[in-house]
């Protein structure tokens, strides 16, 4: 799904209006009754009150809307105008004079903290007061509106973006920000519901497909790319049943020092699940007994060193390496390293150690090969390209890496992100549990597998991240978050791929 930007989403409503022929009252009327309808079928006419704070601009005429909603189906309802400006939009004005004729009652006015109402924890803020227009942080006694709804305890419902929060900007430590519990967002997802520093306050986030103008959303360039179930599944290749398993590729997984032949390990098991038709194991020697005995299903070739890489050589001729979980970064292993990158034609897969090899030998960056796959996570990724000011200038400065050295980046996180240099894709799949030791092992692995596949290596590491977390998510449901091992989302890789294939029941 496209995730577009403030500006794009403004230019869909102006294109929808227009062929659709009609007005912007009409716009909010079909947007905000679909906001009404969540509501209403999750509080199936629940005696509670509701409170509902309006800002003077779109978002407010929205939260007026579901406010007419909710009274003309018997709520309790309370409608609080915020009033941080005279300046009201047309299609607030029309609604609100609406409100008020059909719940023959009117709206509070606040604009100072005097006027705060108190707000339980028991009851239900639907938060209305910006929207996709914020232009500069709230401040004053709006910021402590902002904070006091926060400091309510009351489970809070955002009208398409928590108020406070900016839509393409990320605000300052102090900003006053909602945190809401729940955000119905129009039409497309926006991009800082995704990004670590800001992705804390739309709580859970479901999107409201309000009827924009289709060949605009086809056409349109968008900011990022959210990886769903749908988007994934686009991505596989059903397998033929006249092949064999040379026909799936051979992934050679290159990595292990003394006391991390588990990391290697956990990669190549990994890549056999995600599909690979044979692995090879290069490590140091002390790695040969523990690789043969946890993954038969791999060959096990030795450096001549028992506890470094030092030599890479094979008469192998993989289809893909998978280079550095567990490497260490040696004098021996970075030049084993450089020999390597420089032998290898095809596209590779670099981890771990083999991206901090990178990061203190730059000039080994020149010799990737073309459309490898780099899978950082963020400490990593500011030792590769140093720091940023803030997730905008990450994504920019990883852009400009992408580009130039010509490799693909996955930036791993919560939500993972992978950079072309042309387009960015954000991953939806995945949960907290994946946050345990070797869990990136795993991820380098399937991608690695994918590769050997010969999926494209982009196409690869979007489906490759996408898989990695619909695995976890089965692991999540089987064991819960604190007990899931990153070998169990190798083991589960078989339930995701069928899940990935499987279509939901509607209902
Ligand atoms: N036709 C449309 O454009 C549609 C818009 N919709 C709603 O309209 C919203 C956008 O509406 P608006 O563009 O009116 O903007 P908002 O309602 O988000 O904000 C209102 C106005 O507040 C002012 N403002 C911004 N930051 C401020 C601050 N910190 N302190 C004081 N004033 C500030 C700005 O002038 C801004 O235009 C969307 O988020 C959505 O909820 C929906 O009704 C769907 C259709
Ligand atoms: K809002």
């Amino acid at each position: 799904m496209k995730i577009l930007s403030a500006k794009q989403l403004k230019e869909a409503d102006e294109i929808t209006m227009e062929t659709e022929g009609i007005s912007s009252t009409r716009l909010m009327e079909r947007a905000a009754s679909l906001v009404f309808n969540e509501i209403h079928e999750r509080l199936e006419g629940a005696d509670i009150n509701i409170k509902i704070f309006c800002g003077i601009g779109n978002n407010g005429g929205d939260g007026l809307v579901v406010a007419r909603l909710l009274h003309k189906y018997g709520y309790k309802v309370e409608v609080y105008v915020v009033n941080y400006s005279d300046k009201r939009s047309d299609d607030f004005l029309v609604n609100y004079d609406r409100y008020k004729k059909e719940s023959n009652s009117w709206p509070e006015l606040v604009k100072r903290k005097e006027d705060f109402p108190e707000i339980s924890p028991g009851d239900f803020v639907v938060d209305a007061i910006f929207g996709i227009g914020l232009n500069r942080p709230a401040e004053g006694w709006l910021a402590e509106l902002l904070r006091h709804i926060n400091q309510s305890g009351a489970f809070c419902l955002a009208v398409d973006m928590p108020s406070g929060l900016f839509p393409d900007k990320v605000p300052t430590e102090d900003a006053a920000v909602i945190k809401a519990n729940y955000t119905l967002t129009f039409q497309t997802p926006k991009i800082v519901f995704y990004l670590p520093e800001t992705m804390g306050f739309a709580g859970e986030v479901q999107i409201l497909d309000i009827g924009l103008d289709r060949s605009f959303l086809k056409d349109v360039k968008p900011l990022a790319q959210l990886i769903g179930k749908r988007e994934a599944r686009q991505l596989y290749k059903p397998r033929n049943k006249n092949t064999h398993k040379g026909d799936y590729g051979h992934c050679l997984v290159v990595g292990g020092s003394f006391g991390k032949i588990g990391s290697i390990s956990l990669s190549a098991r990994a890549s056999l699940r995600a599909g690979a038709g044979l692995c090879s194991i290069f490590s140091p020697s002390c790695g040969y007994t523990i690789l043969q005995t946890t993954l038969p299903e791999a060959m096990v070739i030795t450096d001549e060193d028992a506890n470094e890489l030092t030599n890479i050589e094979t008469d192998l001729d993989p289809d893909v390496i998978c280079f550095g979980m567990g490497a260490g970064r040696s004098a021996n292993t970075v030049k084993a390293f450089k020999t390597l990158l420089e032998q290898t034609k095809s596209s590779m897969l670099i981890d771990a150690d083999g991206l901090n090899m990178l990061s203190e030998n730059k000039e080994l960056l020149a010799l990737l090969p073309k459309n490898s796959v780099l899978t950082p996570h963020p400490k990593e990724l500011k030792r590769l390209i140093g720091g940023w000011e803030d997730d905008f200038d990450k994504m920019k400065k990883i852009e400009t890496f992408t580009k130039k050295y010509k490799v693909i980046l996955v930036l791993k996180g919560a939500h993972s992100f992978v950079f072309s240099g042309k387009h960015i894709y954000i991953n939806n799949s995945g949960n907290p549990g994946m946050a345990t030791a070797g869990s990136g092992d795993v991820l380098s692995g399937i991608i690695a597998g994918l590769m050997s596949q010969k999926y494209e290596p982009l196409v690869a590491a979007i489906l490759g991240v996408y898989l990695h977390g619909l695995s976890g998510d089965i692991c999540a449901e089987k064991l819960g978050c604190e007990a899931m091992l990153s070998g169990d989302i190798s083991d589960e890789l078989g339930a995701a791929f069928l899940a990935l294939m499987k279509d939901e029941k509607r209902g």
